[in-house]
């Protein structure tokens, strides 16, 4: 009957997420310097603008020269050239190698025309060598053709893509990016998010303890969260369990604001402000109940375009909450092509005793054992229990009914972070 009363439809947390992912609206993009690009999403297709290595590229420090001259060299017996030219890093080589000669290369540096191998110094004697003065080098090895020498575009070849619109930046990327020019990257603008307290019994974290009251924590844990998940957290003042005035300040917020999130209220309380808001609201409400726990009256609506993610109160549902909604929808509004947690399979670490109506997200900690991925509740899987938040690595999801599971059972688990 409550239900009823309470106009709640329960959804599954697959259409749940799907529902949310039908309304991401993608950020605009921005350039940002490339130092500073790193953990964005990339808002562009990026191409070789030209070969890699667009020289013919010593591999080593020795002696550039043409193979076959050195037919027949080997520890015993050496073929001697004629040292015509040192090349360093950064310069370009003036001579062109002919017969009998060689130059004195470094690695990194461009081989000159005419030269077809270098030969490592540790395999030469260089005899009457001054640098830049040439002289003759004694050389022990037979070499063939492309001996340590990178060729043209080894690496790419010029118009070749090397990242998609979408990824992620990490030192792999900022190298490319780096290589071919990008000072600027065009990057999507981070998500801002307005993070919005309520309860009347939420003390600041500078407060004393009194009877009855909490210091919130909520706000700083989802600040953490977002900035995870690439966004700009802004953590609003607590608001008192008074929906005109939650409204009031949501909406005051609006503007610099792409997305809400509240804390606390989303249930059945007299004074679940949220649960009241949406039931007289002039937005669209997505979903008001999902078929998990922790987090089960974890809710979701569009209001003035924008969605408001209105996640349970209770630490642990929060945290849950907004791992399996909100991080999606920051990770798909940033261009990330895959917005859901990745899942794996790990094996059960711990008896889990407690079965449940709903498929449960239990918090939990992993660790690789002989290549095995091995999980266990990371603490007491309360949703009103914050403490066990602190090992959380991943979630581990267990279908609704049964008696929970056993030891060394397989589970299937959700990878938290990027
Ligand atoms: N009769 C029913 N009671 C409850 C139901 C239900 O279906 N019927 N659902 C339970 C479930 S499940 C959850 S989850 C919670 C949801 O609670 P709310 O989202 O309404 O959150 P509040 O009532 O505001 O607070 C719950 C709890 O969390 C503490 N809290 C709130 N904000 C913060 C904060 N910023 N930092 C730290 N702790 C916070 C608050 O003091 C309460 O202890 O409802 C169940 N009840
Ligand atoms: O939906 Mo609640 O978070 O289980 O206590
Ligand atoms: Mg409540």
């Amino acid at each position: 009957m409550n239900e009823l009363k309470f106009g709640r439809q329960t959804i599954s947390l697959e259409e749940a997420q799907q529902r949310v992912l039908r309304h991401v609206r993608l950020q605009e993009t921005e350039e940002v310097p490339l130092f500073e690009a790193y953990g964005r999403w990339l808002a562009e297709n990026v191409y070789a603008g030209s070969p890699l290595p667009h020289f013919r590229r010593s591999g080593v420090d020795g002696y550039a020269l043409r193979a076959s001259d050195t037919a027949g060299a080997s520890l015993a017996a050496a073929v001697c050239l004629e040292v015509v030219e040192t090349v360093p890093c950064g310069s370009v080589p003036a001579k062109t190698i002919g017969p009998g000669q060689a130059a004195r290369i470094m690695t990194g540096a461009s081989v000159p025309e005419g030269a077809d191998a270098v030969v490592m110094l540790e395999m030469t004697n260089a005899v009457h060598q001054e640098i830049g003065l040439g002289g003759t080098v004694a050389v022990h090895k037979a070499m063939n053709p492309g001996d340590n020498v990178t060729p043209v575009g080894e690496e790419a070849a010029a118009g070749e893509q090397l990242l998609r619109k979408g990824c992620i930046i990490g030192p792999g990327e900022a190298a490319v990016l780096a290589t071919f020019g990008h000072s600027l990257v065009k990057v999507y603008k981070r998500p801002r998010v307005a993070i919005f307290s309520t309860g009347s019994e939420l003390l600041p974290v500078d407060a004393p303890l009194e009877p009855g009251k909490i210091r919130g924590s909520n706000g700083y844990m989802l600040a953490c969260q977002v900035m995870q998940a690439g966004g700009v957290p802004l953590l609003m003042p607590f608001l008192p369990d008074e929906a005109d005035r939650v409204e009031r300040e949501l909406l005051a917020a609006a503007e610099q604001t792409d997305l809400w999130i509240t804390t606390g209220g989303v249930s059945v309380g007299d004074k679940d402000v949220l649960a009241e808001l949406f039931g007289r609201w002039d937005g669209e409400l997505l979903f008001n109940k999902i078929s998990m726990r922790p987090g089960s009256p974890t809710s979701v609506g569009l209001w003035r375009d924008k969605p408001l993610f209105a996640l349970s109160g209770n630490p642990g549902a929060c945290y849950v909450g907004f791992e399996l909604l909100v991080r999606p929808y920051l990770r798909a509004s940033q261009g990330a092509p895959d917005p859901l947690p990745p899942a794996a399979t790990a094996v059960l670490d711990a008896d889990y005793g407690k079965g449940s109506a709903y498929p449960r997200y239990v918090r939990g900690a992993s660790r690789v054992e002989h290549g095995t991925v091995r999980v266990r509740p990371a603490g007491r899987d309360k949703s009103s229990i914050m403490v066990s938040i602190r090992e959380t690595d991943c979630l581990i999801c267990l279908p609704a009914g049964g008696r929970g599971a056993r030891r060394g059972e397989l589970v299937r688990v959700l990878t938290i972070g990027d």
